[in-house]
């Protein structure tokens, strides 16, 4: 897609997005994706978890899906609250961690689950990505599909995966090869949940923030860059506020592409050897935000040796980035990687097209574009630079 049209698209969706879906009332902030076969709403809202039983019905019967760190945190008291109410509540957890997004997993939550539930129950996913794509994959195949709920808990799933209907697992063949596109009936964001999360699995998703802001514009990288110390100190107010930005961010471009035929695409900006470096180093060796980040910056050495990046703005987004305490190299890790290895994965992204590798760059902050013309030399440059940790020059 040529990249000015991708710009005036971006240019003219934040317009009309201002007016459109979101309305606030009482701290409470409801964003509305509309979606090709209903809208669901996306509830932000702080302490509202222990609210969520008032919005269930006895008449249906519920299950909670989520990994072994959430079950003990949050998933048994959701359970104990629900039941309490006298309605019908079953938990299934599976081990947690990236490297347990499979179809063994799947196969195993789909055998515990076997007969509990009937075509009108309601599957309700609580936990990070790994839980929502895979929990959400579930309810979309069981008995051909039940509705489910998302409640995300960690800053990724909140800002990034529970919006938008990407569900599935990964395989031998890459991330997340197998799956659907379903969306759920309510998405529930309560920003408080992030004062219990670990501080790495925050940072992790501030990988997915980052990426939104670039995508964006200015107002929301100087909003990110202004107040750095805040939302490392975990201020609620500025969480909320991030989370709804990232939210109506991604509101915006999903609800023009759902199945990420052109525009949704950008949505990948630093994924496509992100990716890459999940696959060939394991899942549970290099977490998906930080391989986003390292990802980024590769993507960005591109767009600069191709002439579209300026320094100044390269320079920009490194400099966020470390501020938050994200990778920009894989040394940063104490990994290190195979750059041959990690070009051949390349040919496995969904993105590409007729063979070739499909880049998402930036050629301005605010401005991406979607790349078929890098040559394998030059992308090879650009593994080398994060990989090997080479200077600019
Ligand atoms: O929602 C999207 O579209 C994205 O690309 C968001 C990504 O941050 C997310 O990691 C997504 O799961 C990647 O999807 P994939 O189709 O490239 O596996
Ligand atoms: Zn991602």
């Amino acid at each position: 897609m040529c990249e000015q049209i991708i710009s005036a698209i971006l240019r003219t969706l934040k317009s009309i997005l201002r007016l459109g879906d979101t309305t606030m009332d009482n701290n409470k902030t409801t964003i509305t994706c509309q979606s090709s076969s209903r809208p669901y709403a996306i509830v932000i809202q702080e302490n509202c978890f222990h609210q969520i039983v008032k919005q269930l019905s006895p008449a249906q019967k519920y299950l909670i899906i989520c990994d072994s760190n959430v079950k003990p945190l949050w998933g048994d008291k959701l359970q104990l609250a629900i039941t309490k109410a006298n309605i019908s509540c079953a938990l299934i957890s599976f081990p947690a961690g990236e490297a347990n997004k499979n179809l063994q997993t799947f196969s195993d939550l789909h055998e515990q689950i076997a007969l509990r539930l009937d075509r009108q129950s309601t599957i309700i996913t609580l936990g990070g990505g790994v839980t929502g794509d895979m929990g959400g994959f579930v309810a979309s195949t069981y008995m051909r599909g039940i509705s489910f709920l998302q409640i995300p808990t960690s800053l990724l799933a909140m800002v990034d995966s529970s919006v938008g209907g990407k569900l599935g697992v990964d395989t031998s063949i890459g991330k997340n090869a197998v799956g659907v596109f379903n969306n759920p009936i309510k998405v529930l964001i309560d920003p408080s949940l992030l004062l219990t999360l670990p501080k790495n699995y925050f940072i992790d998703g501030m990988a997915e923030v980052i990426k939104h802001a670039f995508l964006s514009g200015e107002e929301y990288i100087t909003f990110l860059e202004d107040n750095v110390a805040g939302i490392l100190a975990m201020d609620l107010s500025l969480l909320s506020t991030l989370i709804i930005q990232s939210v109506q961010f991604k509101v915006m471009i999903v609800e023009q592409d759902e199945k990420e035929s052109g525009l949704r695409k950008i949505l990948n900006y630093g994924h496509t050897i992100g990716h890459a470096l999940e696959e060939t180093l394991g899942y549970s060796s290099i977490p998906h935000g930080n391989a986003v980040a390292i990802g980024i910056n590769a993507a960005n050495y591109l767009a600069l040796k191709c002439g579209l990046l300026s320094e100044a703005a390269f320079l920009r987004i490194q400099n966020l980035l470390q501020q938050y305490h994200l990778p920009i190299f894989l040394s940063d890790l104490g990994l290190t990687g195979d750059a041959d290895q990690l070009f051949h994965f390349l040919h496995n992204d969904k993105k590409n097209q007729d063979d070739q590798v499909v880049m998402i760059l930036l050629e301005g902050l605010g401005k991406p574009i979607i790349s078929t013309t890098q040559t394998t030399l030059q992308i090879k440059e650009a593994i080398n630079y994060v990989i090997k940790n080479r200077s600019l020059s």
